[in-house]
């Protein structure tokens, strides 16, 4: 499903934040990405998403290469944006309206579907989140925790094939952090391919199959089953995972 190629990125300011990753994900892969602060992981999700596009190499989803370009042409940029759902690490970054039944509503919206399919859309989302409380609350003055749902509740409302979670567990209290690591496991058994970059490891057991670990110099120095590299301390402890 996406296949990462020689793929290096650097900020305008010369700033490197990748070099040369190679990753292959397959549809319905639960993959972890763990590494220091600054090591590239949110640089790597954005380039997913399509948000930033390779200084170098190639990124492929679904066998067709996402350049500016492509990116450009309106009607491929909305159907690879509705495959791929985006949290952010920072929730404010993706809450924009004025409550928070249009916030869920806007991507639907956007993407031309009838107000009869947003409104039965919206509401099995605020209900599968548990959030139907908040629909007319103004998202801004929410709790971290509430935000966090709104802006998880703006992506499943697309019903995305890809979930991409930055750091989604920071601020969040354990009961809201259980609440996304059942949620991980629950649309990924049915099917949903997740890449989440974690720092938090208490609360994701079982929720990941593959890790794929950076280094503070922008490459991946491994990648392979969750279980087996939490439990090579030595290998954690030297590249200051934990
Ligand atoms: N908008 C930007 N402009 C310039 N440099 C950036 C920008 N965003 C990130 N960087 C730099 O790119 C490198 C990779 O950053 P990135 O945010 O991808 O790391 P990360 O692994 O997600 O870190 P963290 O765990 O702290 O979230 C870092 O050196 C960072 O300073």
């Amino acid at each position: 499903m996406i296949d990462i190629k020689n793929v290096s990125y650097k900020y305008s300011e010369g700033t490197f934040a990748l070099r040369n990753v190679n990753l292959h994900i397959e549809v319905g892969e639960a993959i972890a990405l763990i590494g220091v602060n600054g090591s590239g992981k949110s640089t790597l999700m954005k380039l997913i998403n399509g948000l930033i596009t390779a200084s170098d190499g190639k990124y492929l989803f679904e066998g067709k290469e996402i350049t500016d370009k492509e990116l450009q042409k309106e009607s491929f940029s909305k159907s690879f944006h509705k495959k791929i759902g985006f949290v952010f690490q920072n929730s404010e970054m993706q809450l924009f309206c004025s409550n928070v039944y249009d916030e869920i509503a806007f991507g639907p919206r956007q993407m031309g579907m009838e107000e009869e399919e947003v409104k039965r859309r919206v509401e099995d989302t605020l209900r599968l989140l548990k959030i139907e409380d908040l629909k007319d609350r103004q998202p801004y003055h929410l709790s971290g925790g509430e935000k966090k749902k709104v802006a998880i509740a703006t992506v499943v409302v697309l019903n995305p094939e890809v979930y991409i979670f930055d750091e989604p567990m920071n601020g969040l209290d354990p009961k809201t952090k259980r609440f996304l690591r059942e949620f991980m496991i629950a649309i990924n058994n049915a099917g949903k391919t997740i890449l989440c970059s974690t720092h938090d490891f208490e609360y994701i057991q079982d929720v990941f199959k593959r890790a794929v670990v950076f280094s503070g110099d922008h490459t991946i120095i491994r990648d392979g089953k969750y279980d087996e590299i939490m439990k090579d301390k030595d290998f954690l402890y030297k590249n200051n995972i934990i």
